[in-house]
């Protein structure tokens, strides 16, 4: 089964992979004239409906797979209201191969002659809220009619996550559904079939550019609801918890704060005034602070743990006592990460470990990614955590959904990178859920290493990154 917005995820990947849209768009219309052979006899008469998206592109295609029928296609609108490219090319093709189709100006005057099949493409995934005119005349002539009708990926009118429709809906006896089940056929009455339209498995685990979508944001947001992070770090390095929380800003966060020794907040505060720093008493953060900790990170969307804290016995035991009562979201990173295998919490932990912090953390060891997936996935099912394993290739695994990430290059091993990964990371768990945000903070930390290393080769430092985050979240440049 897969949602609406994974499969816009996974569609747009498969073209980062070199499958363009166009390409699964014959594929999905081959496999739709398939289900129509399967119902009726060349020589059949078969009548597309088809509207203005990608589900109507969908029966263009068909309709050039269905040599020996009497075939008509009815564009619900005209060729300019054709929404997509690759529809509007497939409805030019038909009319250059003098496929019947006509456009249909008023669906009131929608007239089937007396076909056996009717193929519904008027509506799929892109269906938003109730049926308007003309589909929903259409709608009333395809269900009057008597015909078998096989629609196309989802029923025009019904929702395909959650099945339900708000006004009408067409009535179909089969449904040709593509790559993986909709939710939402789940309790549609009719014969469903899973197309396979040739979207590489790689489009799902992969992380590409098409993991981008689940950050669009809802114009209205207002400020604050994109998230308040705080970096929880510092004491023998100070770069590092400036280096997270500056990311995060980088990242789409609104607030950034810092939590660090007061010996070292002055030279945090010097990196940025766009950081809010919050200085802890002593030279180490010590489990004197956490009663503090918890105080400020209460008032958060997602707190960062560990960039520059260092492995001294007093850091790590205020790391285990506020994990411990911390009930929030808390991205792990550098030394912090040896304490989370035996710290008992209700906390939802992202880590971010190198092959080497994930050994010390009794993880597995490196082997050839395929295996080593599995055997993160598994690690991270005993953890109860979600690992974000660094490496040439970032494995990125709940236990349950595995990915894996490409970006990024060896540019990337200077000093800093990971604060700035952490970060990213902490930022995208405030609105997405942790898989997702640790995919995407891999891909975007990478991508902004390969927007950098263009500009200063091997002399990139972490600082670089922080300038290409924005681009590599948001390459169109709206956000
Ligand atoms: N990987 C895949 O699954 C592929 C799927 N394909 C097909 O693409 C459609 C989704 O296409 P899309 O253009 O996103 O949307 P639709 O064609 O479903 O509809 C958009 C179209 O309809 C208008 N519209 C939206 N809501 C309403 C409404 N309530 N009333 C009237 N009109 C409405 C909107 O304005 C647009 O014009 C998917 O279902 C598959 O069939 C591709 O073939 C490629 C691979
Ligand atoms: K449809």
């Amino acid at each position: 089964m897969i949602s609406s917005t994974e499969m816009a995820v996974v569609d747009e990947n498969a073209a980062a992979l070199g499958v363009p849209r166009k390409q699964l768009m014959e594929s999905s219309g081959n496999a739709v004239a398939h289900a129509v052979r399967e119902v009726a006899d060349p020589g059949a008469s078969v009548e597309l409906v088809c509207g203005r998206g990608n589900n109507g592109g969908d029966a263009f295609v068909a309709a050039r797979f269905l040599d020996g029928y009497d075939v008509t296609v009815h564009l619900l609108g005209r060729r300019e209201t054709i929404t997509t490219d690759i529809a509007r090319e497939n409805w030019d093709a038909l009319r250059s191969a003098d496929i019947d189709a006509q456009r249909v100006g008023d669906s009131r005057s929608l007239e089937f002659g007396d076909p056996e099949v009717i193929v519904d493409a008027m509506l799929g995934t892109g269906v938003t809220g109730a049926l308007r005119e003309p589909e929903a005349t259409a709608v009333g002539a395809i269900n009057d009619a008597d015909a078998a009708v096989v629609a196309v990926d989802v029923p025009s009118g019904i929702d395909a996550d959650t099945g339900d429709s708000e006004g009408p809906a067409v009535e179909a006896d089969r449904v040709v559904t593509f790559h993986d089940g909709k939710p939402g056929l789940a309790s549609v009455d009719a014969d469903v079939t899973v197309a396979d339209i040739g979207i590489p498995t790689a489009a799902e685990r992969v992380v590409e550019r098409g993991d981008l979508l689940r950050l669009a944001r809802d114009p209205t947001a207002h400020k604050g609801e994109f998230g308040r992070v705080l970096v929880v770090g510092g004491g023998p390095y100070t770069g590092a918890p400036a280096l997270a929380a500056q990311a995060a800003l980088r990242a789409g966060a609104d607030l950034a704060y810092v939590a660090c020794p007061e010996t070292v907040a002055g030279g945090v505060q010097g990196y940025s005034e766009n950081l809010i720093v919050r200085p802890q008493a002593g030279d180490l953060l010590a489990p004197s602070s956490v009663p503090e900790l918890l105080e400020t990170a209460s008032g958060m969307d997602a707190v960062v743990f560990g960039p520059g804290l260092g492995d001294a016995d007093a850091s790590l035991e205020a790391a285990t006592a506020f994990l411990e009562a911390f009930d929030g979201t808390a991205v792990v990173d550098a030394d912090a990460l040896q304490v989370v295998p035996d710290v008992d919490t209700e906390a939802t932990l992202v880590c971010t470990p190198h092959q080497g912090e994930l050994e010390a953390m009794g993880g597995p060891a490196a082997v050839d990614t395929d295996e080593r997936a599995a055997l993160v996935a598994d690690f991270a099912a005993d953890l109860g955590v979600t690992l974000l394993v660094k490496g040439a290739v970032d494995v990125i695994s709940d236990g349950e959904r595995t990915r894996v990430n490409r970006t990024g290059n060896p540019g990337m091993t200077v000093g800093g990178t990971g604060d700035v990964l952490a970060g990213v990371t902490g930022a995208m768990t405030c609105p997405l859920e942790p898989i997702h945000a640790a995919a995407l903070g891999a891909y975007a930390n990478g991508r902004a290493g390969d927007l950098a290393v263009e500009e200063y080769g091997h002399g990139l430092v972490a600082t670089d990154l922080l300038g290409a985050v924005p681009a590599a979240l948001w390459p169109d440049g709206e956000n």
